[in-house]
């Protein structure tokens, strides 16, 4: 029997938080309902922290917010009790000082070589992750954790802060959630047996993690 996508997510966000991990947490649309499947499973989170794959360079209140979406479904619905340290990307700091201020901060915490117990993604129709956008120079960013991305590939277009490619690199188990006959496409460039070297999502192969990548059927159509 088929498992639907958001509860196998919901699921291993709440095990690696159970277990007191380093989680990345992902924005857009897609992972809102794993999100709130999460919330409602009476986890403890007290002694995990949550990070985040990427922002745009808005207030936390704003509708953009990458934030502000996993508050609403995930973090603020959990009893006071059992919450987890957060570790917001500051968008309102705009590209430059969010980025560097978020790099010092996983510096701090987890050093310079960082392990995401669970490092949750997401996929673009253009096949973007995080917000790392096919053909932008972010991309192609080795020596930092975090960058800041002035010119987004797509909607919204504001500026962004993102986690880097090594970081990315750095799940002990990383996870794409990706849903939708609009994703089909941009699926078959990102895992299909022979990746587009265009999409950014074709380079999260972590060396020394697990992969998973999570699909409904519309989303797996264009996979062999
Ligand atoms: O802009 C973004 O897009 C991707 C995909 O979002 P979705 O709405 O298509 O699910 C997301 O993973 C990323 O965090 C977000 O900033």
């Amino acid at each position: 029997m088929e498992e639907n996508p958001a509860e196998v997510v919901a699921g291993l966000l709440v095990d690696a938080a159970s277990a007191g991990g380093d989680l990345v947490l992902t924005g857009g649309s897609t992972p809102k309902l794993a999100y709130e499947i999460a919330s409602r499973a009476g986890a403890d989170w007290s002694s995990a922290t949550v990070w985040f794959s990427d922002e745009r360079c808005v207030p936390p209140e704003s509708g953009l917010s990458n934030f502000r979406m996993a508050n609403e479904a995930l973090l603020g619905r959990l009893d006071r009790g059992v919450r987890p340290t957060v570790m917001r990307m500051e968008g309102e700091l705009g590209p430059d000082a969010g980025s560097a201020s978020y790099e010092a901060s996983v510096r701090e915490r987890l050093g310079s070589e960082p392990r995401w117990d669970l490092l949750l993604l997401g996929l673009g129709p253009d096949a973007h992750c995080a917000s790392l956008f096919p053909g932008k120079p972010e991309v192609q960013e080795r020596s930092r954790l975090v960058t800041g991305v002035e010119l987004a590939g797509m909607e919204p277009q504001v500026p962004r802060i993102s986690l880097t490619l090594p970081a990315l690199n750095s799940g002990r188990l990383t996870v794409f959630l990706v849903t939708g006959a609009d994703k089909a496409k941009a699926v078959a460039r990102a895992f299909a047996a022979t990746p587009d070297a265009d999409s950014p999502a074709a380079f999260v192969r972590p060396g020394a993690g697990e992969l998973l990548v999570v699909l409904d059927p519309a989303a797996a159509k264009e996979l062999a």
